[in-house]
């Protein structure tokens, strides 16, 4: 059982997510390159992940790694993504094996499949009454150089699962809207994630006992074109919301 977490890229939208209903549950050291603007539990550690000097120390006596520092634009260049999301993850993964890390779970992206979204089969695979699941076992078909660099991450992780042993657990992750699904947005409510279900889907990849898991990141929406059964089965993922109870901002069930 994780009990000290490393948590990478903590001054974002999905290390709030994390935090926010997981502050009291480990002892955390956060990393970030950005110093954090409010009050977060811990010690905070200022560094690039690119730094290989500076991730190995902040590795120092983790149990575990929640890594979600990296540039998070679908637009974003391979200037960019090579740097922050490829070279920085394996950095990261490198200097896990080195402190002797049991398990790190990575924030990879639907973007790493963006591809199955094909034209035929679009906007049907949005909607509730369509059949159409990706679940995690599919290659890659990224949309983007983003998309690319999510996949170069996964499969680094693949590398050094089988190389070192070490547990990683992808995250394919959605949409994570904060209070409500995304609004007037159908392929954004198909892959809606809560900030609820992602700080309890995190907590279960530091948890759960896997070898190496790609699984996707999503709340129990009825629209659905992800399957969430591997995360359920292996990580024992139990989401509690679904985009369907929601009229815009508004709950409805
Ligand atoms: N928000 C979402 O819906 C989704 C997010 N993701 C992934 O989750 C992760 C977190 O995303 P968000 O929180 O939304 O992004 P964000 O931009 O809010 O947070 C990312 C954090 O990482 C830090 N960071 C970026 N490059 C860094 C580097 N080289 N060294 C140290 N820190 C660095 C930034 O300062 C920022 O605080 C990203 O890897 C993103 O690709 C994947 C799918 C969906
Ligand atoms: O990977 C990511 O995906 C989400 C959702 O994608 P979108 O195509 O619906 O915008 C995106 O919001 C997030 O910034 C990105 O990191």
């Amino acid at each position: 059982m994780a009990q000290s977490v490393l948590l990478t890229g903590a001054a974002g939208r999905v290390g709030t997510a994390v935090l926010s209903d997981l502050a009291d549950e480990y002892e955390w050291r956060l990393l970030d390159r950005d110093p954090p603007t409010e009050d977060l539990p811990g010690e905070f550690v200022v560094a690039d992940i690119t730094d290989e000097d500076a991730v190995r120390e902040a590795m120092a006596g983790m149990d575990a790694v929640i890594h979600l520092a990296g540039d998070p634009r679908k637009e974003a260049p391979w200037s960019s993504v090579l740097p922050n999301n490829i070279d920085g993850t394996r950095v990261v993964y490198e200097a896990a094996v080195e402190a002797g890390v049991d398990t790190v779970a990575f924030a990879s992206s639907n973007h790493a499949v963006g591809h199955y979204e094909t034209d035929e089969r679009t906007p049907e695979m949005y909607r509730e009454d369509d059949d159409f699941r990706l679940d995690g076992t599919e290659l890659p078909r990224p949309g983007n150089l983003y998309g690319v660099s999510k996949a170069a991450g996964e499969l680094l992780g693949r590398y050094y699962h089988d190389e070192h042993d070490l547990s990683v657990a992808c995250v394919r992750i959605g949409n994570l809207t904060k209070g409500h699904p995304p609004i007037d947005y159908e392929r954004g409510q198909a892959m809606w994630l809560s900030y609820r279900d992602c700080a309890h889907l995190f907590q279960r990849c530091i948890e759960a006992d896997y070898g190496y898991e790609i699984v996707y990141g999503i709340s129990d929406n009825d629209r659905k074109y992800y399957s969430i059964e591997r995360a359920r089965e292996v990580l024992g993922y139990e989401p509690q919301d679904n985009s369907a109870e929601w009229n815009g901002d508004e709950r409805i069930a």
